[in-house]
C-alpha cells in the first residue's frame, strides 16, 4: 500500500477542493462519518455516551461533524474545543453550526471542570480530534492536558487522521501523543502511523475513503510504501525444476559461543525456498552446525585460538563461495580484529550480492568506504539501531525513516533498519515501511532469521527491490503466526522458521 506525507495529503485535499470542486465540507463530513462508523463499531453499534476532544483546525471539524452524528443516532455526546475559538478554521465553524441546529453544542474545554472529568470516565468511547496533519510543534497547555487525561481514563480512543500529538511524516511524538485503540486515516496512510513512536499510538488503522478522486491517489508520487496483503506473491514453482534452480546461497558466519546463529539463517533460507545452502563456519563450530543442519551443507573453516575465524579464513571462503549468487556475512561472527579484515577483504573481492548482518555489519565500522566501494553491486545491510549507530547512523532526531533513506542514498546500499516499522530504504530514495511483527520477535536469533529469509529470497532471483521487503514483511508475519498460535513470550526464532512454509503456502499464487 502506498504511503503519503503531510503535504501530499494537503495536495490532494487541495486540488479536489479547488480544481474538481468537491466542496470540502463535502470531504469532512465523509471523514467525519468514517471516524462516527468506528465509535460505533467499538461500541458493539449500542448508542452511549461518548466525548469528542477538537482542534480548532480541520482535524477538529472532523470531531465536530462526528459528534454530531453520533448525536443524531441516539449517542449521549459532548463536544470541546480544545484551542481558541478565533483559530477555528472555516469548515470547522460550520461543522460547529451544524452541531448547534441539531441540539448539540461545542463547549470550550475546561482541564479543570472536575465534573466534566467525572462524566467522562463513564464513556464508552473518546474521539480525538485536536491534531492531524496540521500539528506543527510541541504539544503544549491544553491540548497536552486533554491528551493526558484521554490516554489515563481507560476508555478506548478513536483518533481522527492521526493520534494527536503524532508528527505525520516521521512518527515523531512531539511532546505527548494520544494511544489510540483505533486511528481513521482518509484516502491513504501516513508514513507516522508505522514508523517511530507513531506505530506505537495508532493502534487499528482503519483508511477510509472520503472521496479524493481515484487519479488523484493515484497520481500521487509514493516514495514510501508498505508491502499489502494483495502484493504478496510466491509464484508456484515449474514441474520439472532442480535445486539448483533455487538459489546457491552461502552464509558466512558463528563462532565459538555464536554457534546458532548461521544455524537458524541456514535453516530459514532452506525453509524460505532456497535450493542449496553452503554454510561456513570456523572449525571449531563445525561439529555443532553440522549436527543441526540437515539440507544445508555447513564445512569448517580455519579459525583462530579464541574461536572465531582466522586471517586464513578469506581463502577457504573463496573455495566454496565462488559458485554461490548470493552470500550472507554476519551471524555470530564474532568481532574480533582478525575476523573484521577477512570480512572488509572479502567485501571487497565478492561481487554477488551480499547481505550484511550483526558482527558483518560491525566490521564496517571505521571502514565505511569499504561499502561505498561495492556502490553498483548489491549490498544489503540489515542493522538494528546500535549497529546502525555505530555505521554513521544518527536516530537522535527520531526521524527513522528520513535517515534510513539518507543512509541508502549516501552510501548506494539497501538498508533494513530493524524495529517496530522496519524499514527498507534502496538507494534511489524509496522505502519502504513494514506492517508485520510483534514483540514476541524480540529475542537473540530473531536478527538471524531475517537475514536467511533475505538471502533466499535473492538467491531464488527476486531483484532486490522485491526481495528484501518482502522478506521482511515474511519475517513479520511468520512472528505473527507463532505469537497466534504459541504466545509472545514463548516463541522463539525457531518457531518463526518453522512458521515460514505455512505463511508462505498461504500467499502463493
Ligand atoms: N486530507 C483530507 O483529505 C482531509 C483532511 N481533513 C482533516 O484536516 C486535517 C488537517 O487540518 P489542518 O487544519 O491543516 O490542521 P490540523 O487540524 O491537523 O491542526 C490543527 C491546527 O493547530 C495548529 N497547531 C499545530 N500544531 C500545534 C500545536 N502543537 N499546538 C497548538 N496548535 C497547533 C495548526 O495551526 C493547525 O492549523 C487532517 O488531519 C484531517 O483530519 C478534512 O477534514 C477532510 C479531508
Ligand atoms: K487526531
Amino acid at each position: 500500500m502506498r504511503i503519503v506525507t503531510a503535504e501530499q495529503s494537503r495536495e490532494m485535499d487541495r486540488v479536489a477542493i479547488e480544481e474538481r470542486k468537491i466542496p470540502s465540507t463535502d470531504l469532512m463530513e465523509r471523514a467525519a462519518a468514517a471516524v462516527a462508523d468506528e465509535v460505533m463499531a467499538l461500541m458493539g453499534d449500542t448508542p452511549g455516551r461518548v466525548v469528542c476532544f477538537c482542534g480548532p483546525g480541520n482535524n477538529g471539524g472532523d470531531g465536530v461533524a462526528c459528534a454530531r452524528l453520533l448525536l443524531e443516532a441516539g449517542f449521549e455526546v459532548r463536544c470541546v474545543l480544545v484551542g481558541s475559538h478565533e483559530k477555528m478554521t472555516m469548515d470547522t465553524r460550520a461543522m460547529e453550526a451544524k452541531l448547534a441546529a441539531a441540539g448539540g453544542k461545542l463547549e470550550p474545554f475546561q482541564p479543570d471542570d472536575g465534573a466534566f472529568a467525572v462524566w467522562c470516565l463513564e464513556c464508552g468511547a473518546m474521539v480525538d480530534a485536536i491534531f492531524g496533519t496540521g500539528l506543527r510543534r510541541g504539544v503544549e497547555g491544553d491540548a497536552l492536558t486533554a491528551i493526558h487525561m484521554m490516554n489515563t481514563c481507560d476508555i478506548p480512543v478513536v483518533s481522527a487522521d492521526m493520534p494527536s500529538g503524532v508528527e505525520t511524516d516521521t512518527g515523531r511524538v512531539l511532546g505527548a501523543a494520544v494511544e489510540a485503540a483505533a486511528t481513521v486515516t482518509f484516502t491513504l496512510p501516513k508514513v507516522g502511523h508505522f514508523v517511530g513512536k507513531g506505530g506505537l499510538h495508532t493502534g487499528k488503522l482503519v483508511v477510509a475513503d472520503i472521496g479524493i478522486p481515484a487519479d488523484l491517489v493515484n497520481g500521487a508520487d509514493c516514495p514510501v510504501c508498505s508491502v499489502g496483503e494483495g502484493e504478496v506473491r510466491f509464484p508456484r514453482r515449474p514441474l520439472d525444476a532442480h535445486k539448483g534452480d533455487f538459489g546457491k546461497c552461502y552464509i558466512l558466519g558463528g563462532s565459538v559461543g555464536y554457534s546458532g546463529a548461521p544455524v537458524l539463517a541456514a535453516q530459514a533460507a532452506v525453509r524460505s525456498g532456497a535450493g542449496l545452502v553452503t554454510v561456513g563456519v570456523p572449525a571449531p563450530v563445525w561439529p555443532v552446525a553440522a549436527a543441526k543442519l540437515e539440507e544445508a551443507m555447513p564445512y569448517p573453516l580455519p579459525a583462530g585460538k579464541e574461536g572465531q575465524l582466522s586471517l586464513e579464513a578469506g581463502e577457504a571462503v573463496h573455495g566454496r563461495l565462488d559458485g554461490c549468487g548470493v552470500c550472507l556475512i554476519g551471524p555470530g561472527l564474532g568481532r574480533g580484529n582478525g575476523v573484521s579484515a577477512v570480512v572488509r577483504q572479502l567485501l571487497r573481492e565478492i561481487h554477488v550480492p551480499v547481505v550484511l548482518d550483526a558482527d558483518g555489519i560491525n566490521a564496517l565500522e571505521g571502514h565505511i568506504d569499504v561499502l561505498d566501494e561495492r556502490k553498483g553491486l548489491h549490498t544489503i545491510l540489515t542493522p538494528h539501531d546500535g549497529e546502525f549507530a555505530r555505521l554513521g547512523g544518527d536516530l537522535s532526531g527520531g526521524d527513522r525513516l528520513g535517515e534510513a533513506r539518507r543512509f541508502a542514498m549516501e552510501h548506494g546500499c539497501c538498508l533494513v533498519l530493524k524495529g517496530h516499522g522496519t524499514i527498507t530504504a534502496f538507494p534511489d530514495g524509496t522505502a519502504y515501511v513494514n506492517t508485520t511483527g510483534n514483540p514476541g520477535m524480540a529475542k537473540g536469533g530473531s536478527g538471524d532469521v531475517l537475514s536467511g529469509i533475505i538471502l533466499s529470497l535473492l538467491g531464488q532471483g527476486m531483484p532486490a527491490r522485491q526481495a528484501v521487503p518482502l522478506a521482511v514483511w515474511l519475517h513479520g508475519a511468520a512472528g505473527d503466526l507463532c505469537a497466534a498460535e504459541i504466545g509472545e513470550y514463548g516463541m522463539t526464532p525457531s518457531d518463526l522458521v518453522s512458521a515460514l512454509p505455512r505463511v508462505i503456502r498461504t500467499h502463493m499464487e
